[in-house]
């Protein structure tokens, strides 16, 4: 099954035409990559997946069920429970603990945490010993870490990633995608990250490139050199 499906989306946004019959399917347990030049509509794709945004026109589909057709309160309950979040600035709330910043999407959702869940995901993102710390007190790929134990606390359909390495030191950004990598592999855990980065896409099993509102290649298997020279052709347009 799909974990999201977009079919014949577009966006404007006036004059400005941001999605031009796009269609994107998404399989579970599977590591996406979307990558093009600044204002080709990557975010807006994203957005408009993760039911941020409401297309112009055409139908998305997260976890089987049709965004367009829900209402507002469903559309918020879909978002909260069955799909994760990372940005690039990790938005964890500085006043809480981590360990409270990464169950705070199930107290929202006024659920209780599957402890044993928890405590797999605590340890597989490397941060057991730091839950009562406060965010100012780690480093910026610990924060991002716990940024990702937050947006799979819920076990949601899909996990949307912006940028997700966008802020971090090579090391730190090295080790933050084979978590994402990993955690693909070992929970089937769905992954849509969007990137300007060629090796950061490189850990994806696809990636799809956008252009002017369009995708205009999809390459199984990505190697940070063939996105690179296709960055670079695009950009040359
Ligand atoms: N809220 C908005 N109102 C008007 N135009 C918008 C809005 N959001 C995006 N756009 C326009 O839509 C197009 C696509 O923008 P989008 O942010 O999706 O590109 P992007 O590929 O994510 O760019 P970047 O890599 O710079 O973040 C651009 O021309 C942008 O100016």
């Amino acid at each position: 099954m799909n974990a999201v499906e977009l079919t014949h989306v577009s966006k404007s946004y006036g004059e400005i035409r941001a999605l031009r019959d796009v269609s994107l399917s998404v399989p579970e347990g599977t590591f996406l990559a979307v990558m093009g030049p600044s204002g080709s509509g990557k975010s807006t794709l994203m957005h408009c997946a993760a039911g941020l945004d409401t297309p112009t026109g055409g139908t998305v589909v997260v976890d089987g069920a049709d965004i367009g057709r829900l209402d507002e309160n469903s559309r918020t309950e879909l978002r909260r429970d069955r799909i994760g979040f990372v940005f690039q600035a990790y938005n964890l709330v500085p006043s809480l603990s981590l360990l409270d910043n990464i169950t705070l999407p199930l107290r929202l959702a006024g659920r209780a945490p599957d402890a044993a869940w928890l405590d797999k995901l605590v340890a597989r993102v490397g941060l057991s010993d730091r839950l009562e710390h406060r965010p100012a007190e780690l480093s910026g790929g610990q924060q991002q870490r716990a940024a990702i134990a937050r947006a799979l606390v819920t076990r949601p359909a899909v996990v949307f990633a912006d940028e997700p390495t966008g802020a971090l030191d090579l090391r730190s950004a090295h080790e933050v995608l084979g978590l994402l990598r990993d955690l693909v592999d070992e929970f089937r855990q769905t992954v849509v990250m969007v990137t300007h980065d060629p090796a950061a896409a490189a850990r994806a099993h696809q990636a799809v490139v956008m252009a002017d509102g369009r995708i205009v290649d999809v390459l199984p298997r990505p190697t940070a050199a063939d996105l690179a020279a296709r960055l670079v052709t695009l950009g040359a347009r």
